[in-house]
């Protein structure tokens, strides 16, 4: 299978109608792929918070239309990263799109955690509160959103319900970026799964990004890394090996369930 990471920057010089054009077109080169990630927020930058609400979008709004039909000229399964997404009836939320190669909507996935304790994103935007995975013809795949990776026990829900490769858009800041490469490799050992975390490169709202974009397979290596720049990380690797790596090694089997707690 093959996968193609790509780590845009959020130029603010750039129109977002400009930027969803640019990004299509970004994609479409990227045929003959069999799946294809954007970051998180891209439209926006994720740290772009005063813009979320002006710039949010319906579910089936721009970004939505612009990504469907990259999907489809290209002919690739496309996570097309997430949207401040408008619920009509609602909040906004953190919310990714997945696209088949016939260009039609497969999943959608608001993002769970949402980050800034009591600023920026938490306050801002409301909570997902399910679990998505979607069926690829290869891997069947679970997603979660950048700050999601701090949480294992999201993690854990994905391969319960059948998660083989975990994919995980991202603005992660530079200020951090140990934590994203060793929570990325942790994500991918402990759940025997491929880990495919796509960063965003640059600085955008005066918050300089990790990049550093990162390919793990069930055993933790690290199939390729991007730098800190834009670029497209391309990776080949064999979805099997989730199964061979959980039969040798069965350590997800050897897990013990509802152990009480201290009291006191
Ligand atoms: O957890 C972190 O350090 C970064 C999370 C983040 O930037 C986000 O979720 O947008």
């Amino acid at each position: 299978m093959r996968a193609s990471l790509l780590q845009i920057a959020v130029d603010e010089g750039e129109s977002i109608d400009s930027r969803r054009e640019h990004v299509a077109s970004l994609v479409r080169e990227q045929a003959g792929a069999d799946l294809v990630v954007l970051p998180e927020l891209w439209t926006t930058g994720a740290f772009a918070f005063e813009s979320f609400g002006a710039e949010a979008e319906p579910l089936e709004g721009p970004t939505f239309e612009v990504m469907a039909k990259a999907a489809s000229d290209a002919g690739v399964w496309l996570h097309a990263g997430s949207i401040p997404e408008r619920d009509p009836e609602g909040p906004l939320y953190n919310t990714s799109l997945v696209f088949s190669p016939a260009g039609e909507l497969a999943v959608a996935y608001r993002k769970i955690h949402r980050f800034g304790f009591d600023k920026g994103e938490a306050v801002l935007m409301g909570a997902g509160a399910e679990l998505v995975t979607v069926r690829l013809p290869e891997t069947v795949v679970g997603l979660a959103t950048c700050y999601d990776l701090r949480f294992p026990e999201l993690f854990r829900g994905l391969v319960d319900a059948g998660a083989e490769t975990l994919v995980i858009p991202a603005g992660w800041p530079e200020r951090r970026r140990a934590h994203w490469t060793l929570l990325a490799r942790a994500r991918a050992v402990e759940n025997q799964a491929f880990v495919l975390a796509c960063g965003t490169a640059g600085t955008h709202a005066g918050v300089p990004q990790a990049g550093h974009s990162i390919v793990v397979d069930p055993w933790g290596e690290v199939l390729a890394e991007a730098g800190s720049g834009e670029g497209v990380l391309s990776v080949e690797f064999d979805p099997a090996k989730v199964g061979t790596t959980r039969g040798q090694f069965p350590v997800l089997r050897d897990r013990v369930l509802g152990v009480e707690r201290p009291h006191g």
